[in-house]
């Protein structure tokens, strides 16, 4: 990333994103923080619900968001959760969801001291299935 925001703010930006975290059910609190090519910031949380299976994850929100506003170019996606002692993973959908808008942007996936782990979006989804495949 360069100069249009640094990656420790776009992570703090996702452990404040957490704090909106709606997780009766789990109790287990993630945010978000997606930055655009543009240099626009977008966050979100995962939202659960009653009916257990429509619970959405942090980051499937976040790029919603972004998305319904115009914004499908990406830079990176910081991810939060309360983890002390592990990275918080993007789960196999979020990775897929991440993939539609492009293999090589970056996701930052955090623990609460500010620590992160780096990886591009083909790191955590190789030999991937996309829209390239489709849209021919
Ligand atoms: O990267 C992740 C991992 C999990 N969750 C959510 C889904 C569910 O609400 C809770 C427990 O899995 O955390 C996310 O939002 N993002
Ligand atoms: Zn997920």
């Amino acid at each position: 990333m360069d100069n249009i925001l640094s990656t420790e703010d776009l992570i703090a930006k996702s452990h404040e994103a957490k704090d909106f975290a709606y997780s009766p059910y789990s109790k287990f609190r993630v945010g978000a923080a997606l930055l655009t090519r543009d240099g626009t910031v977008y966050t979100g949380c995962n939202v659960e619900n009653a009916c257990l299976a429509l619970g959405i994850c942090a980051e499937v929100v976040t790029i919603s968001k972004a998305v319904s506003e115009g914004h499908r170019e990406f830079k990176a996606i910081a991810i939060a959760s309360d983890m002390a002692d592990n990275f918080i993973s993007p789960c196999g959908g979020c990775r897929q969801f991440m993939r539609e808008f492009g293999l090589q942007w970056e996701v930052y996936m955090s623990k609460p001291d500010g620590s992160f782990l780096k990886q591009t979006v083909n790191d955590l989804l190789p030999v991937s299935f996309g829209p390239e495949d489709l849209l021919k």
